[in-house]
C-alpha cells in the first residue's frame, strides 16, 4: 500500500509497505480523508514537540476515516461497507486510568503519528473495533475525519462546565479554537468571543458565528472584555493559541469565579502566572488533554446538523501531492488542509 513517511523535516517519502491484516478484535480501513494538523505540521517542519523527538520515519496524520474492507473474527458490530471514524489513541485498557474511565489520561496510549506510533497518511490502517466508529449516511468521511479536532473542542467545554446562556472567550482562532467556538454554541453558550493576531483568522471566525473576534495584536483584550461584559469578565475561557501573551492574559478576561481551561500548548515550559489573581477572584484553572468519550456525541452533533466541521477545510490535497500540502498548511492564514486517499 501506498504511504507518506516523513523521513527527515520537511520531507515525505511515499513507500509502498505490506497492508496490514486486521487483529481479531480489530478491522482494516480504507482510509479516505485525512485532516493536516498542527502537530502533524510541527513535526514536519522541526522533527519534534517539544520532548516528543521523531528519531525514525514516522507516519504522519491522526485526524481519520474510512470504509471496513475486511473484518477480524471477533469483530461483531462494524462489517465491510460501513464508513467509520478513527479515534486515534488507543490505550491500554487496564492501568489504573483505564479501568477509572479516564482512558485518555493512560499512560501507555498508543496515538496515531506520535512516535514511535504511525498513523494514517496511508491507503490501509488495521484499527481496534472499539474505536472505530459507524457514521451515518448524513455524515461525511470529512465530517468524520474532522470528529478528532471537534473531540478536543467537546472536551475543552465538558471541562469547563459551559453552560447555557454562558459567555466563553476562546484565544486563538486556529481548527481548535474554531472546533471550540462549535462545541460551546451546541452546549448552549450565547455569546462567544474569539482572538486571534492573524485578520484572515478573525474574519474567518466572524463569517462562523464569532460575536465578537479581537484582534490582541492591536486592541487591549481587557477593555474589549470589559466592554462586552459590562465589567463582569467572561463565565470561560478556553485558551487554545498556545502563545504565552495569551495564556497570561486568560486571567484579564474571567469574571470572578469563572473558570479557565488550556488547551494550547506554550512552547514555553512555564507561564508566569498570577496566582493570588486566582485565589482572590476563586478561579478554577484547569487542563484539557485530548479527549474521551467524545466521538458518539461529535458523530450525533454532526448527523443533527448542529455544529459545521467542512466549512473549516481550505483545501483538499491528495498522498502524491503531500509535500505541497504540508507547505501550503504552513502558512499561518491557512486554517485546515485535508488529504483524500486516492486509489
Ligand atoms: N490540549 C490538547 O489536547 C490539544 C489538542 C490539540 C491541539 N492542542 C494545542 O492547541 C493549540 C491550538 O491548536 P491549532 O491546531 O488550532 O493551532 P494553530 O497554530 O493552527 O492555531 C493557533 C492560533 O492562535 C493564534 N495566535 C497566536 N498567537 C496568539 C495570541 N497571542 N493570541 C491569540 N491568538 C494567537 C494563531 O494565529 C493561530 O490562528 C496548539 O497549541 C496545539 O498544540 C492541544
Ligand atoms: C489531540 C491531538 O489532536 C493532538 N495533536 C495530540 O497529539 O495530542
Amino acid at each position: 500500500m501506498r504511504t507518506a513517511v516523513l523521513i527527515e523535516p520537511h520531507q515525505f517519502e511515499l513507500q509502498d509497505r505490506p497492508r496490514p491484516s486486521p487483529g481479531p478484535d480489530e478491522v482494516l480501513v480504507a482510509v479516505g480523508e485525512v485532516g493536516i494538523c498542527g502537530s502533524d505540521v510541527h513535526y514536519y517542519e522541526h522533527g519534534r514537540i517539544g520532548d516528543i523527538v521523531v528519531e525514525d520515519p514516522l507516519v504522519l496524520g491522526h485526524e481519520s476515516a474510512g470504509t471496513v474492507i475486511d473484518t477480524g473474527e471477533n469483530v461483531a458490530t462494524l462489517e465491510p461497507g460501513d464508513r467509520v471514524a478513527l479515534e486515534p489513541g488507543v490505550p491500554c485498557r487496564r492501568c489504573s486510568h483505564c479501568t477509572g474511565g479516564d482512558y485518555h489520561l493512560c499512560a501507555d496510549v498508543r496515538f496515531m503519528a506520535t512516535p514511535p506510533h504511525d498513523g494514517s497518511f496511508a491507503e490501509y490502517v488495521s484499527w481496534p473495533e472499539d474505536f472505530a466508529y459507524k457514521l451515518p449516511t448524513t455524515v461525511s468521511t470529512t465530517e468524520g475525519a474532522l470528529c478528532e479536532p471537534l473531540s478536543v473542542g467537546i472536551h475543552a467545554c465538558r471541562r469547563g462546565n459551559v453552560g447555557t446562556g454562558d459567555t466563553v472567550l476562546v484565544t486563538g482562532a486556529g481548527p481548535i479554537g474554531l472546533m471550540i467556538l462549535e462545541a460551546a454554541r451546541a452546549t448552549g453558550a450565547t455569546d462567544i468571543i474569539l482572538t486571534d493576531v492573524v485578520e484572515e483568522k478573525l474574519a474567518f471566525a466572524r463569517e462562523r458565528g464569532a460575536d465578537l473576534a479581537v484582534n490582541v495584536a492591536e486592541a487591549d483584550l481587557e477593555a474589549a472584555v470589559d466592554q462586552y461584559t459590562d465589567g463582569v469578565g467572561v463565565d470561560v475561557v478556553v485558551e487554545a493559541s498556545g502563545a504565552a501573551s495569551s495564556i497570561r492574559s486568560t486571567l484579564d478576561a474571567v469574571k470572578r469565579g469563572g473558570t479557565v481551561v488550556l488547551v494550547g500548548l506554550a512552547n514555553e515550559a512555564t507561564v508566569p502566572f498570577d496566582v493570588l489573581d486566582i485565589i482572590d477572584n476563586e478561579l478554577d484553572v484547569l487542563g484539557s488533554f485530548r479527549y474521551k468519550n467524545t466521538y458518539p456525541a461529535a458523530i450525533d452533533l454532526l448527523a443533527d446538523g448542529v455544529v459545521d466541521v467542512e466549512g473549516i477545510v481550505e483545501f483538499e490535497s491528495t498522498l502524491a501531492d503531500i509535500d505541497d500540502a504540508f507547505q501550503r498548511a504552513m502558512d499561518p492564514s491557512v486554517v485546515k488542509g485535508m488529504i483524500t486517499i486516492d486509489r
